[in-house]
């Protein structure tokens, strides 16, 4: 594409553009009203989740301890929630808020050899139990992210965290709902799945946020 016809005129001459059987790509300035909305959706949920702040410092303080003694965290979520995971579990490994100590966490999902075996071997329900079973100790902490708090393979997952000894935490949608109900804490965020999910990385760093000032107390304490 020569610089003269970039950007293209939207959709219809961008190359393996959409057909514009949906709405929202008809004409741009018609759409702006339902973008609009998506952030007043969001805007909704905040307050829920400024009134879970408290919480989730609780979690990151109880994380902190448990990681620094030796645990790790296991995360695991479908689709979106598994990019979730993934993004808690590289902000504990790398760094957040500024230098500290690697700390222990895995995601899951990113195993594709296991979740590629475990699926076409078990089931798709297996995915994340059998890895649960494999790795999780007592003192650990298994953190399920759902929107729907109703996905299979995390509920087995669950399961499996209960049998290992290991500590069973949700974020998820709306409460109530069966993963919420499953784990011995929960956060439930409110909204439709993407306000939903928009909300939970917000948990996720507050969290991660909550871990590093746990972690950075407990190393001035022992200084
Ligand atoms: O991101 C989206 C839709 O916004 C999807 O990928 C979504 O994450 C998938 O449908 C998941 O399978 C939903 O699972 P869950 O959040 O209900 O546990």
């Amino acid at each position: 594409m020569s610089a003269s016809t970039f950007p293209p005129a939207f959709p219809e001459t961008f190359p393996g553009a959409m057909p514009t059987t949906s709405p929202l790509l008809t004409r741009p300035g018609e759409v702006s009203g339902e973008l609009g909305a998506h952030v007043d959706r969001l805007a909704a949920a905040l307050p829920v989740l400024r009134a879970a702040a408290p919480t989730l410092g609780n979690w990151g303080t109880d994380l902190a301890g448990r990681l620094l003694a030796g645990s790790r965290l296991l995360a695991a979520g479908n689709g979106g929630s598994a990019a979730e995971a993934q993004h808690l579990t590289a902000e504990l490994v790398g760094r957040f808020d500024g230098e500290r100590c690697p700390l222990a966490a895995i995601a899951l999902h990113a195993d594709t050899s296991s979740v590629t075996a475990i699926g076409n071997d078990y089931g798709f329900e297996e995915i994340y139990a059998r890895q649960v079973r494999a790795h999780a100790r007592p003192g650990d902490v298994v953190l399920l992210l759902s929107t729907s708090g109703r996905s299979q393979n995390l509920l087995a997952a669950a399961d499996a965290a209960a049998g290992a000894g290991a500590n069973r935490w949700a974020i998820t949608g709306p409460g109530p709902n069966p993963l919420a109900d499953a784990c011995d804490r929960a956060v439930c965020l409110p909204g439709d799945t993407a306000t939903v999910q928009e909300c939970h990385l917000a948990a996720v760093h507050m969290l991660c946020r909550a871990v590093d000032a746990a972690v950075a107390a407990t190393v001035d304490s022992a200084a």
